[in-house]
């Protein structure tokens, strides 16, 4: 399969290795520096890009390679607030595909599962109230991470007593703890903690009176994110509009 890379960073680098070991030809690599690369019989030749960059640029990028009449896979988080609907759209009603998820990697489509199915239970048991917590590397631009939004989103489906997320507290790389907002009883309080060079750490804790339950994904390195994008791009070259992992994984 033909794969262009949209973002040379940590994960497209990454990417290009574990897609390379698979078999695929890289036919375009774009980053800052060369954006007319867009414009390039390479890029336009590609069956599908996949797009690791920033929140402020990601959805510039989907534009670019959707005008192209290539199909994306993209990680980049931060940017659904302002775009989501757009996305949706053109995904649903104009032809393009993207397949976008906050956590590529498999071990958080299993934690999503049992987060899913934990706040379901917990739904019948009003003394426990719910937090979060998520840690990363210093680079990180945004807050609370992506992955941390799905996973708020899927306990306020199941949990008739929360109704939305909140960023709570926010420890910044040099250790300063701010409290950003101090959470109702219907919203879910997430921690956000920069350290060090951490590749992503998620935990939900119920606590009552009587006892806690947490349950925690751990990521030891960027490879489990960038081999779950590879995969999306081979099930995105033969599948089309807004895809994403709970159509890859089915549990
Ligand atoms: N969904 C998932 O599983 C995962 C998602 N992520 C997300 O992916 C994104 C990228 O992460 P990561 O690779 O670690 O970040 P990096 O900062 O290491 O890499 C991003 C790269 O994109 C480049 N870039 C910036 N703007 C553009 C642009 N307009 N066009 C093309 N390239 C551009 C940057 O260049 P420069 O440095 O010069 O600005 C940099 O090389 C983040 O949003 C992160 O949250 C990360 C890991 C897993
Ligand atoms: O920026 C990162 O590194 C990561 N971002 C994603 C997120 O915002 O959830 C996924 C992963 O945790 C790594």
């Amino acid at each position: 399969m033909k794969i262009a890379l949209i973002g040379y960073g940590k994960m497209g680098r990454m990417i290009e290795q574990i897609a390379r070991g698979r078999g695929h030809e890289i036919v375009s690599i774009i980053d800052v520096d060369n954006q007319q690369d867009f414009d390039s019989p390479e890029f336009a030749s590609a069956d599908v890009a996949i797009e690791f960059t920033a929140p402020h640029v990601a959805y510039g990028n989907y534009l670019k390679a959707f005008a192209r009449g290539v199909k994306v896979v993209s990680g980049s988080t931060g940017w659904m607030k302002d775009h989501g609907d757009d996305v949706r759209r053109m995904c649903t009603e104009e032809g393009h595909t993207l397949f976008w998820a906050s956590n590529f990697s498999v071990g958080v489509a299993i934690f999503s599962a049992v987060n899913r199915y934990l706040a379901r239970i917990m739904n019948g048991f009003t003394q426990y109230d719910v937090e979060m917590e998520e840690v990363h590397h210093v680079h990180k631009l945004d807050h609370p991470s992506g992955t941390a939004i799905t996973l708020a989103e899927q306990i306020t489906d199941a949990i008739d007593r929360k109704q939305k997320w909140t960023l709570g507290r926010l420890t910044q790389p040099d250790g300063t703890t701010t409290v950003e907002h101090t959470p109702q009883a219907d919203e879910i309080g997430i921690s956000s903690v920069r350290r060090g060079e951490v590749p992503g750490i998620h935990t939900v804790r119920y606590d009552s009176d009587a006892d806690s339950i947490t349950i925690t994904h751990d990521a030891h390195s960027r490879r489990g994110f960038a081999l779950g994008a590879v995969l999306a791009a081979e099930y995105t070259a033969t599948h089309s509009g807004l895809l994403t992992i709970d159509d890859m994984f089915k549990f």
